[in-house]
């Protein structure tokens, strides 16, 4: 393996890599370094946590001292969080270049995201959605001289899942110069890879790492099989001896609904662990403020919806539980790659109850590797048993007396606004004395629809 000068890049540049302990080339960074350097478009498929982000991040700032301008770069990524984080490297890698870095994403001020634009930054962070809201409604900054277009974690950029992001990355292409070098990253490429080369203009240079699995060898892949009743225990129970043993460990559970996310969390927090919660009904300063506690490992324990199970680069978590299987096998290749990153070893306990098993059996067929069981001892499980279930119990009926429910409830009207399925131009919410009916009043366009809402269900 050579060194990041024999790849290309300057003596300031490979001074800046050094001050932060990356002194050697990983293959993805070896490879598709000199390939963006001479100038062509660039589909990188590497395992996670190695090193993906400095493979586009270091021929980028090369590439931009030799003419500093902006806008020079746009990094598309699907999460708010990914996106400080990118653009964090941009700025630390690119600090002798005195790098200008702007980060558009959903959840804050556009007003300043937009007067930030407007300065021309060199480097220009987003979500594709905020991003397309800022090119329908701004004309004071323009991406028409852009030379790098990057799509992190492309695949998830690209597919139609529940959020779509296709429709934005349309209108965000079509402000951007046909002459560009577009560069495409994820750990998981492969099923959207024809639709990935179809957006790359030139002839790309595509690489993928010959590794036989799909996931690092440091990391420890386990199971436990549990009837869905005793999960919980089983989770109280592993928190338990991994904390018991272990003063610096973090971990990520991730679950599968946000409501789920706020209950483990606060349950957790009964038995007296260091908890804190990550997912989408959260809102944005809150999501970062709790991220931002947990990566200075004030709270030990996070528990995040798949919201997080993308790109987070998080040194010291050394286990990632699933609390429930994860449907698909890319989704638990990206969660469990939140441990074992950069050469470190890791742990991954994924709970797996009787009706699951065919989708590990599905993950272990993509990942080539076999899960092994994780040893509990399932006495000191039942002893626990009840009270673990009593205090969940009282956690949901906790939680039942809050407006979680009622938030989101809004937060899909929310949604539905902004996919343009209703186009209001208010959303009033009036809340009434009565303990389980709210009236919204929405209005949309011109008429106005008055929603009676009992619990979840809406008659309108
Ligand atoms: N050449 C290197 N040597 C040592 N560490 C490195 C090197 N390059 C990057 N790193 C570090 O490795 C960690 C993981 O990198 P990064 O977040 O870019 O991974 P990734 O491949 O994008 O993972 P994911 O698919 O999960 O997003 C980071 O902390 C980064 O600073």
């Amino acid at each position: 393996m050579g060194d990041f000068h024999s790849l290309g890049l300057s003596d300031w540049l490979v001074k800046q890599c050094k001050q932060l302990g990356i002194d050697k080339p990983t293959p993805v960074q070896e490879n598709c370094v000199p390939a963006i350097l001479e100038g062509r478009d660039c589909l990188g498929c590497a395992k996670t946590g190695s090193g993906k982000t400095a493979a586009f991040v270091l021929p980028v700032l090369q590439k931009l001292s030799e003419d500093p301008y902006g806008i020079f770069c746009l990094v598309l990524t699907p999460t708010r969080s990914l996106a400080y984080q990118i653009a964090e490297q941009f700025r630390v890698l690119g600090k002798p270049l005195g790098l200008k870095d702007c980060i558009v994403v959903g959840g804050m001020d556009m007003v300043t995201q937009a007067l930030e634009l407007s300065k021309q930054p060199h480097v220009v962070v987003a979500t594709p959605g905020r991003l397309a809201d800022h090119v329908r409604s701004s004309n004071t900054f323009s991406m028409r001289k852009i030379k790098f277009l990057i799509l992190d974690e492309a695949d998830r950029l690209l597919e139609q899942g529940c959020t779509d992001f296709t429709k934005d990355l349309e209108e965000i292409l079509g402000t951007l110069p046909a002459k560009r070098q577009t560069l495409l990253f994820s750990a998981t490429l492969t099923d959207t890879l024809q639709e990935l080369k179809s957006i790359a203009m030139n002839k790309p240079f595509f690489w993928e790492s010959t590794s036989e699995t799909r996931t690092v060898e440091e990391l420890d892949q386990r199971y436990i099989l549990t009837p869905e009743k005793v999960k919980d225990a089983y989770l109280v129970h592993l928190i338990q001896t991994f904390t018991d043993k272990h003063d610096d460990w973090s971990i990520i559970i991730f679950t599968n609904t946000c409501k789920n996310c706020q209950i483990l969390t606060m349950m957790l927090r009964e038995f007296n662990f260091p908890t804190i919660s990550l997912h989408s009904m959260m809102k944005q300063r809150q999501r970062f403020a709790n991220l931002a506690k947990f990566k200075a490992s004030v709270y030990k324990i996070l528990i995040a919806t798949d919201v997080a199970a993308r790109g987070l680069d998080i040194p010291t978590v050394q286990v990632v539980i699933n609390h429930n299987t994860p449907g698909l096998p890319k989704i638990y290749i990206h969660r469990v790659g939140r441990t074992a990153r950069a050469g470190r070893n890791g742990v991954s306990i994924t709970l797996v109850t009787q009706y699951d098993i065919h989708l590990v059996h599905s993950i272990e067929e993509q990942t080539k590797t076999k899960l092994t069981e994780y040893p509990v001892e399932e006495k000191e499980v039942h002893k626990i048993l009840t009270q673990v279930n009593v205090t969940r119990r009282e956690c949901e009926i906790r939680l039942e007396s809050t407006d979680f429910d009622e938030k989101k409830e809004i937060n899909k009207r929310k949604q539905l606004i902004l996919e343009g399925k209703a186009s209001p131009v208010f959303l009033f919410l009036i809340k009434m004395p009565q303990k389980h009916v709210k009236q919204h009043i929405y209005l949309s366009g011109s008429s106005i629809h008055l929603c009676f809402q009992l619990g979840l269900h809406c008659h309108g």
